[in-house]
């Protein structure tokens, strides 16, 4: 089992725990589920670079979402292709980053992770209720709250065969990644892996969703 299994804010896969710990994440999930917020926590706090996905999509697709049209897998291909060439560099190089990117699909997911168990998902998972509010009163984002249905409607959950962590999105962000990286370094007792490079109090306080 899991050894940190009190933290209700995580759930692990089994083919994570098999795999061990990841050099690359994938922050996943939904329009305004909180992708680049928790993406910064986590990357400033291992010190980690991170690519905001949303800054690779060619304009066709801005567009194209600003008009509050949902993206179709054509539209999608050449944005995955370049978010798969960013980890799949990272791992090449040996190093580590971490990406943001919604992969709804199962098949988008396999495009990044090109069968590497080196990608590790961290999928931050809500409910439309959760989400909804959070989209309607952010400003200034090319991203219509009107395009959430659509994006609930393309998610394929990722699977507990795939290299991947649930994150409860109820939580606050600090919480959700404090958790995700305490999980994280859990996977390796390594103090040389670069998930060790500041390390979080083993006794830190996880504040539980309602
Ligand atoms: N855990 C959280 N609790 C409350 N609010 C949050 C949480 N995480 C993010 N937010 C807020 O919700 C909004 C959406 O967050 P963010 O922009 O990080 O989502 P995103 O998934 O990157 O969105 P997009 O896919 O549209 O780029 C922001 O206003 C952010 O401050
Ligand atoms: O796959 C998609 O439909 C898109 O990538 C969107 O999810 C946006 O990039 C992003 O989340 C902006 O809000």
């Amino acid at each position: 089992m899991y050894p940190d299994s009190n933290d209700k804010l995580v759930h692990l896969s089994t083919a994570l725990r098999k795999a061990g710990a990841p050099r690359v994440l994938v922050v996943m999930g939904v329009a305004g589920c909180g992708k680049s917020t928790v993406a910064e926590l986590i990357g400033n706090e291992a010190h980690w670079p991170v690519v905001e996905g949303d800054a690779l999509h060619p304009k066709a697709n801005i567009d194209k979402m600003s008009a509050g049209i949902p993206l179709n897998d054509e539209d999608r291909q050449p944005w995955l292709e370049k978010i798969a060439l960013v980890a799949q560099n990272w791992i090449k190089d040996k190093e580590c980053g971490i990406v943001t990117c919604s992969a709804l699909k199962r098949k988008y997911r396999d495009i990044i992770a090109q069968g590497s168990n080196r990608v590790c998902f961290l999928y931050l998972k809500g409910t439309k209720e959760d989400i909804a509010p959070r989209l309607q009163s952010r400003t200034g984002h090319f991203m219509p709250a009107s395009m959430l249905d659509s994006q609930f409607a393309t998610l394929e959950e990722p699977a507990d065969d795939e290299v991947m962590m649930e994150l409860d999105v109820r939580a606050d962000q600090q919480s959700i990644a404090k958790s995700a990286l305490r999980a994280l370094r859990l996977l390796t007792s390594d103090q040389d892996h670069p998930l060790h490079r500041a390390c979080a109090s083993p006794t830190a306080t996880v504040k539980l969703p309602l």
